[in-house]
């Protein structure tokens, strides 16, 4: 038996940074080394996400608690992967996945799965003495993402009255991370003090952006064009816009028919938000458009990439799920130009990484993201610069949770020192 070879698996009910339970795998290796690894969970979810299993009690955490997925880490999984070899990921999550025997995880829960696939990467990663984004990445890994930075936050991830789920600061004309990291933190003190001024709340939302009652969506980048320039940036140049209208929260049909409820701007076509994202891209440096129409709209997505494509990175999230299907689909039919990239929609890092390997080899790019809700594991920074993809998103300035992967990649980035790379595209 390998040094390397998984000993144990334990896993226990945590909370993420909403309060809700989540899953912490803990794997210990045969030479000692134990670490755990938190997985995250998110409000705004994809139809056709990998299953995240929950108890369904309403008496403990009203039917969320994730006891069963723990029970399944270690009555099902551990048996099976015991004496496997941590390095060996891909034969690791396979395994896991024929044990669950779903198109969707459904059995053992991708709770359960990815828990367990972090954990042992992490485990691998310190048995060979190396830093996870190396060991994941191989030493060509040194290109450090863009932080875009979700400093005004809407839809479901707030109680107000903006639509759009997320206003981001992207520092995409900075010279290095650790400068694009301070562009947008400070960027975020500014609209924190011209939302006072303004006597607008400066409560936050789920992923910590500020969350105040707005006369519109659009005044929302209004505000934060205001911001850039107030902190000495320059909009368009040093710190661009990215936008994540999550459309499938206030789609009515999923299809072609909104309803932008929130802000009360009332009921919209698939043409009407396609038009109106012209505009906005025409007035505005935004550089990048998530989610601009629901998940089920791949004809409205199509239109959309056409219009904006050659401008704008159009990103789909809901629609792909970081499902390798799906994303498939998107590229036969120019339905985006790039995938957002979340490891727990589809429950494994095997399956995370293949995403972003077919993203990458038809052109398109790999847009890497946390959860709504998380914890502070760190494992994303790590991944982001394994990928090398070049940007991702982890919420604003205000929460250690989001902190913890920004904080994790000025680390990386001081470790990499003359060696690092940061840039857009
Ligand atoms: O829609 C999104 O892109 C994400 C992360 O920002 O939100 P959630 O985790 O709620 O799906
Ligand atoms: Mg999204």
């Amino acid at each position: 038996m390998a040094a390397t070879s998984i000993k144990d698996l334990q896993a226990i009910e945590v909370l993420d940074s909403r309060g809700n339970p989540t899953v912490r795998v803990f794997a210990t290796l045969e030479n000692g080394v134990r670490v755990s690894a938190s997985v995250p969970s998110g409000a705004s979810t994809g139809e056709y996400e990998a299953v995240e299993l929950r108890d369904g009690d309403p008496t403990r955490y009203g039917g969320k608690g994730v006891l069963k997925a723990c029970a399944n880490v270690m009555e099902v999984i551990a048996p099976a992967l015991r004496g496997m070899d941590a390095r060996e990921q891909l034969a690791i999550d396979r395994t896991m996945i024929e044990l669950d025997g779903t198109e969707n995880k459904a059995r053992l829960g991708a709770n359960a799965i990815l828990g367990v696939s972090m954990a042992v990467a992490k485990a691998a990663a310190v048995s060979e003495g190396e830093e996870l984004y190396r060991y994941l990445g191989g030493s060509e890994a040194r290109r450090l993402p863009v932080p875009c930075m979700n400093i005004l936050n809407g839809g479901e991830h707030a109680d107000n009255s903006v639509d759009f789920q997320e206003f981001m600061a992207v520092p995409h004309g900075a010279p290095s991370f650790s400068e694009g990291l301070r562009y947008v933190a400070e960027t975020f003190h500014t609209l924190k003090k011209i939302l006072e001024a303004k006597g607008y709340s400066t409560a936050v939302g789920d992923e910590g952006g500020f969350a105040p009652n707005l006369g519109s969506n659009e005044e929302a980048i209004e505000l934060i064009v205001e911001a850039i320039e107030k902190s000495g940036y320059k909009p368009g140049i040093d710190i661009s816009i990215a936008i994540d209208s999550a459309a499938t929260s206030f789609s009515t049909d999923k299809k072609g028919h909104y309803n932008l409820k929130w802000s009360g701007a009332g009921e919209m076509t698939s043409d009407d938000l396609i038009a109106l994202a012209k505009e906005w891209v025409a007035k505005y440096p935004i550089i990048l458009w998530e989610d601009p129409l629901a998940e089920e709209d791949w004809e409205g997505f199509a239109k959309f990439t056409k219009e904006l494509g050659d401008k704008i990175e159009v990103v789909g999230d809901d629609i792909f799920v970081t499902n390798t299907k799906f994303i498939r689909r998107g590229i036969e039919e120019h339905t985006a130009n790039a995938s957002l990239i979340k490891l727990n929609q589809i429950g494994s890092v095997t399956e995370t990484v293949d995403a972003v390997r077919l993203c990458i080899e038809h052109g398109w790019r790999a847009f890497l993201s946390h959860r709504s809700g998380e914890t502070c594991d760190s494992f994303l920074a790590d991944f982001a610069v394994a990928m090398g993809t070049g940007h991702l998103k982890s919420g604003s300035a205000s929460r250690s949770e989001r902190l913890a992967k920004y904080n994790r990649l000025l680390e990386i980035e001081a470790q990499l020192g003359p060696d690092a790379l940061y840039y857009w595209k």
